[in-house]
C-alpha cells in the first residue's frame, strides 16, 4: 500500500481523538447544549449588568411598597421590607453566580492541581494527597459548613471558600484518572524525549485531555454551589449585607401566605440555572462520548518472562580496519530490572555492552522480548514505572546518563539524543497540528523563535521527503498515513540536531513498500547529517540496508557484536547463526547495496534489502 492508499484509512481512534478539538463547535451545534450556553450566558450577562439594570438600590427600603403588587416602578413587586423585588433579584443572581463560582474555583485550583501533580509524579506525593482528599472526603460537610459559619462568621465569600474545599476530591479524582490514563502515551513519551519540560507535558498534552471532563465537573458542581448557598442563606447563616436567591426564598418564605408570588421569582432563576448548568454538563458529556467512542490507547504490555542471569560473554569480531571514529555512547554491564509487588527484582537485561562511535550505525537485533526495547529506554532514562537501572553504565559523550539528575536529562533529551519510534501515529497527540508539534520541541530545546522554529519544520518536512510540507505543517496526525507520520517523527529526530538517535523499530508498523522508503530516507539523513544511530529491530534486511555494526541480544544478554559486514560473513553464536538459518537463502548475491562498501556484500530475504537494492 502505498502512502496516499494510507491516508484515506488513517486509525479510528486517530480521527475520534482529533474531533475533541473541535468540541466547541460541536456544543454549539448539540441543540441542548446551545440552549445551555445561551441560558447561562444570559444569566451572567444579567449578572454583570445588575448595577445597570436594577431599577433601584436592592437594599432601600419604603414602607409603602411593602408586599406591593407588581407596579411599573416595581414591575415585580416589592418584599417584606418594601424593596424592589427586581433589583434584588438581579443583585441576588451576581451574587449567588458568584459565590458558587467562587467554591468551584477553589475546588478546581486544589483538586486539579494536586490531581495533575499526584497523577504525573505518582510515588510519595500521590500517597499524600490521596490520604488529605481521603480525609476530606470523610468529613460530613454540612456540619463542616456550620462549623465553619460559627468560626468565621457570616462571610459569603469565606464559606464558599470551605464549600470549595470540600468539593475538590471530586475534581481530584477526576482530574487523577485522567492523567494516570494518559501519562503513559506515548505521544507523552514522544514529548518528553523532545526535550519538552514536565509542565509543558502537563499544561499541554495532559491538561488538554482533562479540561473537558473538568468543565463538566465544574457545571454540575456549581449547581450544588448554587444549592447549599442558598441553603445556608435560608437558614440565616449568610451575609445579610449581600442580597441572594436564599435569602429571597428565605424573607418570600416568611410571607408566603400574604404574598406568595415572591417565592416565584427567586426559585425560578435558582431552577432555571442549576438545570442549564445540568443540561450543559451532559451535552459536553454527549459530545465528549460520541467524539471519542472510548478510543483504545495503546500501552507497553508487560508480559512475564524468567529472569536470565548474564553469564557468557558475547562473540565479538575484529574492528573494521581504519575506523578510527571516536566513540559516542557506551553502555556497560547495563541491568534493568522491574520491582515486583512481593518484593522481588524481575530483570529484563542481564548486563548489556554495546557502544555506539560518532557517525555510526549501530543495530541492536534480536528476537521479540530479549530487551532491546529496554536497553534503548535506559539509555533515554524513559523506563516505564517500577522498571529501573539497577546497575551498569550508559556513558555518552563521557557523562554517566544513569547517574545523571533527571533535570540534566530533560536538557539531554531532545537535544542530543532524539528518538524516533515504532508506531508513528501513537506518538503524535492528536489534538495539535503537526506543525505545533515539530515547532515546540525547537523552541524549547534550541532557544530560536516561533517564526524560525516554523521554518525549520517546514524546511525539513520537506527534507524528509513530505510533497508539501505546508498543508503537512498544518495537518492533525490522522490527516496524514503512517509512512508519512514516520517521517514527521523523523523530521522531529533530527530537528534539534541530535548527536544520536536512537531509533526503536522504525519501520515495523508499516508497509513493506514505505518500510522501503523510511530506511532510504534514513540512510540518507544519516549520510547527510553524519549522526550517530542505534537501531533497534529484528530484521536483518534493515540491518544489512542500514547498519555498520551489530550487537545481536538474547535473552537481555548482548551474545554477539561486531562490524555487520564480519558477523553476515561469519557469524560466530549459535543464537546468530539459528537466525541466519531462519533468513538466508543460497541464491547468488545480489550485488552491492546503495550506499557503502562496508555494508555491501550481503544477502538477505528480505523485501526492504530488495527495494532498496533496486
Ligand atoms: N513494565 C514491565 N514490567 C516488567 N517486565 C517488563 C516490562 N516491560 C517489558 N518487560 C519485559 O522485558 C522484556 C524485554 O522487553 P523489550 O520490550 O525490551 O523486548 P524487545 O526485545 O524490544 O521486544 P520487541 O521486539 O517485541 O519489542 C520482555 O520479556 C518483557 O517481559
Amino acid at each position: 500500500m502505498s502512502e496516499s492508499a494510507m491516508t484515506s484509512n488513517p486509525p479510528v481512534a486517530a480521527e475520534v481523538r482529533a474531533a475533541r478539538s473541535h468540541l466547541a463547535r460541536r456544543m454549539l451545534k448539540n441543540p441542548t447544549g446551545l440552549a445551555a450556553i445561551i441560558v447561562l450566558a444570559l444569566i451572567i450577562l444579567l449578572a454583570i449588568l445588575a448595577d445597570v439594570l436594577a431599577p433601584m438600590d436592592p437594599s432601600v427600603a419604603n414602607i409603602n411598597d411593602v408586599l406591593a403588587p407588581p407596579s411599573a416602578l416595581h414591575p415585580l413587586g416589592g418584599d417584606s421590607a418594601g424593596r424592589d423585588v427586581l433589583s434584588r433579584l438581579l443583585f441576588a443572581t451576581r451574587f449567588s453566580i458568584a459565590g458558587a463560582l467562587w467554591a468551584v474555583l477553589i475546588a478546581a485550583v486544589i483538586g486539579v492541581t494536586s490531581g495533575l501533580i499526584a497523577g504525573y509524579y505518582q510515588k510519595w506525593f500521590e500517597t499524600v494527597s490521596v490520604w488529605i482528599i481521603s480525609v476530606i472526603q470523610a468529613l460530613p460537610g454540612i456540619v463542616v459548613l456550620l462549623a465553619a459559619r460559627a468560626v468565621v462568621g457570616p462571610s459569603l465569600w469565606l464559606i464558599m471558600a470551605v464549600f470549595g474545599l470540600i468539593l475538590s476530591p471530586a475534581f481530584y479524582r477526576l482530574t487523577y484518572t485522567a492523567v494516570v490514563g494518559v501519562r503513559n502515551e506515548l505521544f507523552v513519551d514522544a514529548a518528553r524525549v523532545a526535550g519538552v519540560g514536565d509542565v509543558s507535558i502537563i499544561g499541554r498534552h495532559i491538561l488538554s485531555v482533562v479540561r473537558a471532563p473538568i468543565i463538566i465537573q465544574a457545571a454540575l458542581l456549581a449547581g450544588i454551589g448554587i444549592a447549599v448557598q442558598a441553603g445556608l442563606d435560608f437558614l440565616g447563616l449568610g451575609d445579610a449585607k449581600l442580597v441572594t436567591w436564599g435569602q429571597m426564598l428565605s424573607d418570600a418564605f416568611s410571607r408566603m401566605y400574604q404574598a406568595p408570588t415572591l417565592l416565584i421569582w427567586p426559585s425560578l432563576a435558582m431552577a432555571l440555572t442549576s438545570v442549564a448548568l445540568v443540561l450543559f454538563g451532559n451535552a459536553l458529556r454527549d459530545e465528549l462520548e460520541r467524539a471519542a467512542g472510548k478510543p483504545k490507547r495503546r500501552r507497553r504490555g508487560v508480559a512475564a518472562v524468567a529472569p536470565k542471569v548474564a553469564t557468557e560473554k558475547p562473540v565479538t569480531h575484529a574492528e573494521a580496519q581504519g575506523d578510527a571514529r571516536s566513540t559516542l555512547l557506551e553502555v556497560k554491564d547495563l541491568v534493568v530490572g522491574y520491582d515486583q509487588p512481593d518484593g522481588s527484582l524481575k530483570q529484563v537485561v542481564n548486563g548489556v555492552s554495546l557502544m555506539v562511535r560518532k557517525g555510526e550505525v549501530h543495530g541492536l537485533i534480536g528476537e521479540s522480548g530479549s530487551g532491546k526495547t529496554q536497553t534503548a529506554w535506559s539509555i533515554l532514562r524513559l523506563l516505564p514505572a517500577g522498571g529501573r537501572i539497577v546497575a551498569g553504565s550508559v556513558v555518552f559523550d563521557g557523562k554517566d546518563l544513569a547517574g545523571l539528575s533527571e533535570r540534566d536529562m530533560v536538557k539531554l533529551r531532545g537535544r542530543r539524543i532524539s528518538y524516533i519510534p515504532q508506531e508513528p501515529m501513537s506518538n503524535l497527540d492528536p489534538s495539535f497540528t503537526i506543525g505545533s508539534q515539530l515547532v515546540e520541541p525547537m523552541v524549547v530545546t534550541l532557544g530560536i523563535s516561533k517564526a524560525e522554529a516554523k521554518q525549520r519544520a517546514l524546511d525539513l518536512l520537506g527534507r524528509v521527503g513530505l510533497p508539501d510540507p505546508q498543508k503537512t505543517f498544518s495537518s492533525y496526525p490522522h490527516e496524514v498515513s503512517g509512512g508519512q507520520a514516520q517521517r514527521v517523527l523523523i523530521a522531529g529526530a533530527v530537528s534539534c540536531e541530535a548527536d544520536l538517535i536512537i531509533a526503536d523499530e522504525p519501520t515495523t508498523a508499516l508497509d513493506v513498500t514505505v518500510q522501503a522508503e523510511i530506511l532510504e530516507l534514513l540512510r540518507d539523513l544519516q549520510n547527510d547529517l553524519g549522526v550517530s544511530i542505534l537501531i533497534v529491530t529484528h530484521n536483518f534486511g534493515v540491518v544489512a540496508d542500514l547498519c555498520d555494526r551489530v550487537s545481536v541480544m538474547q535473552n537481555g544478554l548482548i551474545v554477539e557484536t561486531g562490524p555487520a559486514r564480519a558477523i553476515f560473513a561469519d557469524p560466530q553464536h549459535p543464537y546468530t547463526k539459528a537466525l541466519f538459518e531462519a533468513i538466508l537463502e543460497d541464491g547468488a548475491a545480489r550485488g552491492p547495496l546503495a550506499h557503502s562498501a562496508d555494508r555491501n556484500t550481503v544477502t538477505v530475504r528480505s523485501t526492504v534489502t530488495e527495494k532498496s537494492a533496486r
